[in-house]
């Protein structure tokens, strides 16, 4: 077993403007290796929180804190839209400008048929456009991987079939992976570490383990109960 190495440091990450605080100050490390989720509500500071992992913050507002790499690490970010594909390029020519070896063997995991890559942006369905976005961030070949609802829009065996090879990334190629979503259920069969937001705010950094417990935040413990088939439980060790 190969032993794990600290890839990702965050310190005090903020997003704040002189009126707002849009991201409080957060702290974590992500772990080469490892699958950490991030779940929160809507307007939680999720899809903020991975624009910020890039340096990048809305117009008007400040990023403050650090995020540390080990040099010569990258991170490559599977966008919530596909607004940031080329409109003018069909999908396998805007891959195929990030291609590097092995990337054909990703390809047919990822299942990207002739058909999603003969497509321009605006032909793709959500869930097509969801596996175009992923593979140009799994295809830059990073030690780190952000994705932002990667398989919100796919039905329930492709959404599956999306966070087994995300596990995947992790465990067999040494990857860090960060993946938000809104589905708990899902995050709580593949993830190593859940991060919970809440208005902006880290409730807390824990685990599946933990969560199934029923060990967590009352926070936690509500959006675990809000999973459908949980509703009105308060045993969270049957999960
Ligand atoms: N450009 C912006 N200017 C001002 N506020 C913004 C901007 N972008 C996002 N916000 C606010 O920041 C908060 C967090 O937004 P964010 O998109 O990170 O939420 P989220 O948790 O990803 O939500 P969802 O699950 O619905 O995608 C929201 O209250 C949103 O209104």
């Amino acid at each position: 077993m190969c032993p794990e190495v600290s890839l990702l440091k965050v310190n005090a990450l903020s997003i704040h403007s002189e009126e707002m605080n849009l991201l409080s100050p957060l702290s974590f490390e992500l772990t080469a290796g490892q699958l950490t989720g991030v779940i929160g509500a809507s307007g939680s500071g999720k899809s903020l929180l991975a624009q910020a992992l890039l340096g990048s913050v809305p117009r008007g507002f400040t990023l403050s804190g650090e995020v540390s790499l080990p040099q010569g690490k990258r991170v490559a970010l599977s966008a919530q839209s596909a607004s940031v594909l080329d409109p003018l390029r069909t999908v396998i020519s805007q891959l195929m400008r990030r291609v590097s070896p092995g990337a054909g063997k990703r390809a047919a995991q990822l299942q990207i048929s002739p058909k999603i890559a003969a497509c321009y942006p605006h032909q793709l369905s959500g869930g097509m456009a969801k596996k175009a976005l992923l593979a140009q961030a799994t295809w830059q070949q990073t030690d780190f991987i952000v994705a932002d609802e990667p398989c919100c829009g796919l039905d329930a065996s492709s959404a599956t079939e999306l966070y087994r090879y995300l596990a995947k990334l992790a465990s067999q190629e040494r990857r860090g992976v960060l993946v938000i979503s809104h589905n708990l259920k899902h995050l709580l069969t593949v993830a190593d570490d859940i991060l919970v937001l809440k208005e902006g705010l880290l409730v807390e950094k824990t685990t599946p383990e933990k969560i199934l417990k029923g060990l967590c935040a009352p926070y936690t413990y509500a959006l675990w109960q809000a999973i459908p088939g949980n509703w009105g439980r308060t045993d969270a060790a049957v999960a």
